[in-house]
């Protein structure tokens, strides 16, 4: 039985005092965490203000990103050691956004997951086809290597416990929401690639977000879907009213 994970990217859109507000205003109305696993991913500037008001509460904490260094003369990385020191639960990686706008590589992506799990953090690792993916019926093919070449090297009981969101780049932030069918197709072929990579264990056990305009108005059918275990929300998870509607989609 996996258990749901709804996780708000806030990507770079708060600052620590808007941090602490948002959490005071969420954190009793949480669902307990081993119905629905409610997570928030902020920019390493608010992750004290996001941790320390969650403590006590059913938050989870991820990192937007990390390096795959633990520390040294890397300026301006976030080092996973840190992290975890800090006391953070989940670090996203591979977002579209790093990808095309940092250049992020599958192998960096992979170098990532392995440095996660050293620190003893679980990855949320993204995967996602372009438009131009999709349209040219390749987006099976694109996500199935994406998610082969960040889960390399890792032991089936590493990919058991950590998250694969998948994100098409056409619905992140356009309002354009693949449909439930669409998400739940390519979701499926996420745990299809972990089950040809490993076993059907480690596939059943493996959590699979679905990510592009999720909003209040459209989790509850994403979730009912057979291989979508979570949303990874940016825009609808920056209001508290949107962000706890979302975590509480079972009503
Ligand atoms: O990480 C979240 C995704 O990029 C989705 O963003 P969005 O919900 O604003 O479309």
């Amino acid at each position: 039985m996996r258990t749901p994970i709804i996780a708000g990217n806030w990507k770079m859109n708060m600052n620590p005092e808007q941090t602490a507000e948002f959490v005071k205003a969420v954190k009793d109305q949480l669902p307990d965490s081993s119905v629905v696993e409610s997570v928030i991913a902020a920019p390493a500037v608010d992750l004290p203000a996001l941790l320390e008001n969650a403590k006590g509460s059913d938050l989870k904490v991820a990192a937007e990103n990390c390096y795959f260094e633990d520390e040294g003369a890397f300026t301006g990385e976030t080092s996973p050691k840190v992290l975890k020191e800090m006391g953070v639960d989940y670090v996203v990686i591979g977002h579209s956004e790093r990808r095309d706008y940092f250049h992020e590589t599958d192998e960096d992506i992979n170098k990532k997951a392995h440095a996660i799990f050293r620190n003893g953090l679980t990855p949320i690792i993204c995967c996602g086809e372009s438009l131009e993916t999709r349209e040219a019926g390749n987006a099976e093919k694109w996500v199935e290597e994406q998610v082969t070449a960040a889960l390399k090297g890792l032991t089936g009981e590493q990919v058991a416990s950590l998250v694969i969101a998948y994100e098409p780049i056409w619905a992140i932030g356009t309002g354009k929401t693949a449909t439930a069918d669409q998400a739940e197709e390519i979701c499926k072929v996420v745990r299809e690639t972990v089950a040809n990579l490993y076993d059907q264990t480690v596939a059943d056990k493996v959590r699979v977000q679905y990510g592009g305009s999720v909003k209040p108005e459209n989790v509850k059918e994403l979730m009912s879907k057979e291989n979508i275990d979570g949303g990874l929300v940016g825009g609808a998870s920056l209001v508290p009213d949107s962000y706890l509607a979302l975590v509480n989609y079972k009503g």
